[in-house]
């Protein structure tokens, strides 16, 4: 990648559970730090001390769709106010796991959140604020089910959801791509991880290094 972008930049990284997120992520912040950029990584729910009390609640806690998607946007909230606006503000750019995307896919497409709740939080968590770039790893639910079981590790609750929960969830990601394409940027993840790795770089370097 050559040339220099102006300003930091806000990027996220979506998909159901297993798409093969973390690693890209590494390569994606290695190669910008490569470029001498000041990276600040992180993930959501999460990312704050607070966030990551809310983090464990979320992942473990059985608990109502509505209070799960408040849980979600509280901890963005806080996210938003602690970490990510005053990095992008000095000047770090911001590589996230998830965002409001993934309250979309899994809240709204998943679970079945009512669209105007949904958009009402937005609204009010951050209006006129979204990513720079969006990555959306995308493959179908029978696959990254069997990545995670592979992993070993005892799955979460979400991950414990069925693989019609992640074909909703797979869905509501794909209708968000289609309405934002500009932002939002769908990867094949059932290929190898190499050939993600250099789709990443080629479409991070249109975007912010042309
Ligand atoms: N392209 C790939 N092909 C095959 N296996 C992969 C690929 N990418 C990642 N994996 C493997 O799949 C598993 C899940 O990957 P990873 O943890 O990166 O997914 P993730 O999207 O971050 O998942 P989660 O959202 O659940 O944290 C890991 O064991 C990883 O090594
Ligand atoms: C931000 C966000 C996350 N989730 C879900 C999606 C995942 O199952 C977990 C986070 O775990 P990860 O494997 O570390 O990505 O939380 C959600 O349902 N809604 C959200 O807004």
């Amino acid at each position: 990648m050559n040339g220099t972008a102006t300003r930091a930049r806000f990027i996220t990284f979506e998909g159901i559970d297993g798409a093969g997120k973390s690693s890209q992520i590494a390569n994606l912040v290695e190669l910008l730090r490569g470029r001498g950029l000041d990276v600040d990584q992180t993930r959501e729910p999460g990312g704050t001390p607070l966030g990551e009390r809310l983090r464990e609640l979320l992942l473990h806690e059985p608990m109502h769709l509505e209070t799960e998607a408040l849980l979600m946007f509280a901890a963005r909230r806080e996210h938003l106010a602690a970490r990510i606006l005053p990095a992008l503000a000095a000047g770090r750019w911001v590589v996230c796991d998830r965002f409001t995307d993934a309250t979309y896919a899994y809240q709204v497409g998943g679970r079945g959140l009512d669209e105007a709740r949904f958009e009402a939080l937005e609204r009010w968590v951050h209006p006129d604020f979204q990513p720079d770039l969006t990555l959306v790893f995308d493959l179908p639910p029978e696959i990254a089910a069997a990545r995670v079981a592979a992993t070993g590790t005892a799955p979460d609750r979400f991950e414990r959801e069925q693989r019609d929960f992640f074909g909703r969830v797979r869905a509501a990601y794909l209708l968000r791509a289609r309405r934002d394409p500009a932002r939002v940027r769908v990867i094949a993840a059932d290929r190898a991880p190499e050939t993600i790795r250099a789709e990443l770089e080629a479409i991070v370097a249109e975007r912010f290094f042309p």
